[in-house]
């Protein structure tokens, strides 16, 4: 069975004093969330520090970005190793917000994801249509293509081990989410379009839903068999929200 992922992305949030609350009331918890998997994604200029403070290794760290050089004149980016060096296990690559402020597009980020397979790290590839998009019944053929730009570089065991996060734009950050079976939809369609027939492969990747998950809907979303998780913002700043939250992928994944 796939053990649900639930990550927070901290974007551009938090400061020393808050990593150290954090990871302190997040470890004292961390017993009681055996059946799941908890990461967490602050700015990467924390990752060093978080490492140091984490005293178990079931919370895993998190980084939000990567290039996809490994090294060289390419001022104010970090490589994979480097990540990996200061305790990342997974990084998070084509966030929408990425996509729309810094033009980053469906090459750049395979090369990125190709990268990250080749340095041990796990990608958490976000992917997810626009508000239009939706409106107009694109979101299995926007999806389908971020995925092929992946297929396409890294072939098809290409989504083994590795995460996947559906997150609709028209709900990040808006407190407008998907609704449960709106999202388990999409789900199903990204694993029979990943794994392509693959028994290994739609019984591994964990896809992630991501858009306006809180404390109050976690439950709807655990309980669908596609959504193995979440990926948070915003309720991931208040550790005792993001806990809640994986309460619910526990209690989710032991009935
Ligand atoms: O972008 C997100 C996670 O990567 C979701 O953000 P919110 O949970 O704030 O909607």
């Amino acid at each position: 069975m796939r053990r649900s992922l639930i990550m927070g992305n901290w974007k551009l949030n938090g400061s020393l004093s808050m990593l150290a609350e954090f990871i302190t009331s997040l470890s004292d918890q961390i017993d009681a969330l055996k059946m799941c998997d908890i990461a967490i994604a602050p700015p990467a200029v924390y990752l060093h520090e978080a490492k140091k403070q984490l005293k178990n290794d079931r919370i895993s760290l998190a980084a939000q970005n990567v290039d996809f050089n490994t090294g060289g004149a390419f001022t104010g980016e970090l490589s994979p190793q480097m990540l990996k060096e200061v305790g990342a296990k997974y990084v998070i690559i084509g966030h929408s917000e990425r996509r729309s402020y810094h033009q980053e597009t469906n090459e750049g980020i395979a090369k990125k994801f190709a990268l990250l397979k080749e340095t041990g790290l796990i990608p958490v590839l976000c992917i997810g249509e626009s508000e239009t998009e939706n409106a107009q019944g694109l979101t299995q053929t926007i999806c389908a293509k971020q995925l092929d730009a992946i297929l396409a570089k890294c072939g098809p065991d290409a989504f083994k081990n590795s995460v996947i996060a559906y997150e609709p734009i028209w709900a990040i950050g808006t407190g407008k989410a998907a609704t449960a079976s709106e999202a388990q939809k999409v789900h199903a369609f990204i694993r029979q379009h990943v794994s392509k027939g693959k028994d290994e492969i739609a019984k591994t990747v964990i896809i992630q839903y991501g858009g306006s998950v809180n404390a109050s809907n976690a439950d709807e979303f655990f309980a669908e068999k596609d959504i193995d998780g979440a990926l948070v913002g915003g309720a991931s700043l208040k550790v005792n929200d993001f806990l809640k939250i994986a309460q619910s992928a526990v209690a989710a994944k032991t009935f």
